[in-house]
């Protein structure tokens, strides 16, 4: 089944009479199967986080459609578009955005109180010592597995994580996407990952790669992710290539 398709999705920021604005999406045209593990992977400013918004309806797009289970979130009014977004949704980001005078307990069950969910979840990514402490304890890869905890508690099917290991150092990186894939394995969300970090993508079952507010390249795991590690790489390759060649052509 398809979770998310995306028709010809424009976003332009800032655009006014003497300005034609800043493309941060070009036409983005994209189709995500249900329990799909995908990492989208491209330069600083090419559109990662812009795509999210449109798909998580945090905001609207110049034109284009976003498809999310069979509808067309943006024919929803702002309030249907809000419970959509609560119901069907979990956020994690670089910054994990706990509340620091909140246990980690409060944190977790800002969304949904349901004591077993989180103590069995809380159980799963290790963190279930933690539960009455607050943030300001625990290290940056504890508290992102308290806010993947966040983004899995009320039974969202699809996740959006927006460089989540991007304040991890390697091994607490490598843990963190172990555990989130693990758990995503059984449930089958959708999981949608930016990411700088061609070994994150790596334990993903593809990778879109934009450049330009476009995709340029999409690939699937096939082999080992070792050998799909290389494949990245000689993605990463041609796509600063192309980096290289449009500052020419500005220069
Ligand atoms: N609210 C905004 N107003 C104006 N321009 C914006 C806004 N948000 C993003 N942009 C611009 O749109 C483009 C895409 O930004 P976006 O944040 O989606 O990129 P990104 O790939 O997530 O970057 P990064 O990897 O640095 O987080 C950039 O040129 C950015 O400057």
């Amino acid at each position: 089944m398809k979770k998310i398709k995306i028709k010809n999705l424009y976003k332009v920021y800032g655009a006014h009479k003497n300005f034609e604005g800043t493309r941060a999406l070009n036409g983005i045209n994209l189709e995500i199967e249900s329990g799909q593990v995908v990492a989208i992977m491209g330069p600083s400013g090419c559109g990662k986080t812009t795509l999210f918004s449109m798909i998580s309806g945090i905001d609207t797009p110049t034109s284009g459609e976003v498809w999310v289970k069979d509808k067309n979130i943006f024919k929803m009014n702002s309030e249907e578009r809000a419970t959509y977004r609560r119901n069907n949704i979990g956020l994690i980001f670089q910054e994990d955005m706990l509340i620091d005078y909140f246990t980690i307990y409060e944190n977790i069950s800002l969304l949904r109180n349901d004591t077993n969910e989180i103590k069995k979840l809380s159980e799963y990514f290790g963190i279930n010592k933690f539960l009455n402490k607050y943030p300001k304890e625990l290290s940056f890869g504890e508290r992102q597995k308290v806010a993947a905890c966040r983004a899995f508690i009320n039974n969202q099917d699809l996740i959006l994580a927006d460089e989540p290991t991007g304040n991890l150092d390697s091994n607490s990186s490598k843990k963190f996407i172990e555990y989130v894939l693990k758990l995503n394995n059984i449930r089958n969300d959708t999981f949608l990952m930016a990411t700088h970090d061609p070994f994150v993508a790596s334990y993903c079952n593809r990778v879109v790669f934009l450049n330009d507010g476009k995709i340029i390249m999409d690939i699937y795991k096939k082999e080992s992710r070792r050998h799909f590690l290389d494949r990245i790489f000689d993605c990463l390759v041609i796509l600063e290539g192309e980096i290289n060649d449009m500052e020419q052509e500005i220069l």
